[in-house]
């Protein structure tokens, strides 16, 4: 399984390369100075100290001019190091795509409380924001339970070789925000992001407005806001009301209340798959063209008693036509071709998942785990106006 995961080290649960400590708690490499000779040095010499500079994981050696030198040694590894840091997230740079009160912000508040959640103009730059070190981590909403899967953020997740460490289910909440003082009916345009506007289908075409799609739902109210637009009403989150200002004219004008969109957290690195907690696995493969090669693929999943929580496929961009010879009259069909994403039940610590992976990729043309990660097992509600 080597060449399909690998993992490095880090905090929060996740293994990341370390960025250089602060200069007071690196331990040096370089050769501590000489202490002076034995004897003018009792703390170094009893048993006690001694105990503890190598608890501090230091050995004492003498050096060529017959002093002691201190030899920073590798710190064993313990029990405490193996287990996943408290996801305290304070120290955490979470970069989303929108303006402050988001239903990304809110997804990242959720899974890394204390964060500091960063705001970007579009999802590329939150992606690159990661790759080059600027933040630790990126929200990307990926499906919602009334819209469906949002593509363009699976396409994204191939496009870039982030790892998916962590997932939130947020029950989204919507309202009709406008100026102080309108009235919904006085409205003759809504904006908001696509899948918000998708979400609330029903209340919107009963108010009879223009419906426009914008980058983030509080990016919406916040432009009504800045430009004091009494014709125009944005569909946002209740916090989305309070930060620009603007009053809540409806709340709750979703289609279901059972509307929740799951996000995904992104890291530079996976983190290490445990088997202590129901973990899910993201992966994604493309296949030959030929009966029942979709059956195949997911009959490694079923022969190991995974059970499967979602199935996509996408276009492949590079190559989304293949050109294949029907028979001897010279006849060509024109096929599309797929990259299939997968999610399963479990992590990839455990055999079954690996014995399934080892399975799909002797068939499978192209295969990637994306993550695997704990799974969101509770829905995490979203503030409501009252
Ligand atoms: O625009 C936002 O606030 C987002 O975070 C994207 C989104 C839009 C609609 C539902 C869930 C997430």
């Amino acid at each position: 399984m080597s060449s399909l995961y690998h993992s490095v080290s880090q905090g929060d649960g996740s293994y990341a390369q370390l960025p250089p400590l602060p200069s007071h708690s690196r331990q040096s490499t370089s050769p501590a100075p000489p202490l002076p000779p034995r004897g003018l040095q009792h703390r170094s010499s009893s048993e006690a100290d001694l105990q503890q500079l190598q608890e501090n994981s230091l050995q004492l050696r003498n050096n060529d001019h017959g002093f002691r030198e201190i030899i920073p040694l590798p710190r064993p590894l313990s029990m405490l190091d193996l287990a996943p840091q408290p996801t305290h997230g304070c120290l955490l740079r979470v970069a989303y795509q929108g303006v402050p009160g988001a239903y990304s912000e809110m997804a990242a508040g959720n899974a890394y409380p204390n964060c500091e959640a960063v705001p970007c103009e579009q999802f590329e730059a939150a992606f690159q924001a990661v790759e080059q070190w600027v933040v630790d981590r990126a929200v990307l909403p990926i499906e919602n339970s009334l819209g469906g899967s949002i593509h363009r953020n699976y396409d994204l997740l191939l496009r870039h070789r982030l790892h998916i460490v962590g997932e939130v289910q947020l029950a989204v909440h919507h309202c009709l925000l406008g100026i102080p003082g309108v009235k919904k009916e006085e409205l003759v345009r809504v904006l908001s992001h696509p899948q918000a506007l998708a979400q609330c289908e029903h209340t919107l075409s009963k108010l009879n407005v223009i419906r426009e799609a914008v980058d983030d739902t509080a990016g919406a109210a916040q432009f009504i806001a800045a430009n004091n637009l009494r014709d125009t009403g944005a569909v946002a989150s209740s916090r989305a009301a309070e930060i620009y200002g603007l009053e809540v004219l409806a709340d709750g004008i979703q289609d279901d209340s059972d509307n929740v969109t799951r996000f995904l957290m992104l890291a530079r690195e996976p983190i290490m798959p445990r088997t202590d907690r129901p973990f899910k696995t993201s992966i994604t493969f493309t296949l030959e063209e030929g009966p029942g090669s979709l059956f195949k693929a997911l009959a490694v999943f079923a022969l190991r008693d995974l059970n499967l929580t979602k199935i996509e496929s996408r276009p492949l961009r590079k190559r989304p036509l293949r050109v294949a010879d029907d028979g001897s009259d010279g006849a060509k069909s024109v096929y599309f071709d797929y990259l299939f994403f997968v999610d399963f039940e479990a992590s990839m610590a455990e055999q079954r998942a690996q014995n399934a992976l080892r399975h799909l990729q002797e068939f499978a043309t192209f295969l990637r785990v994306l993550g695997s990660y704990p799974m969101d097992v509770s829905i995490k509600a979203c503030p409501t106006s009252q």
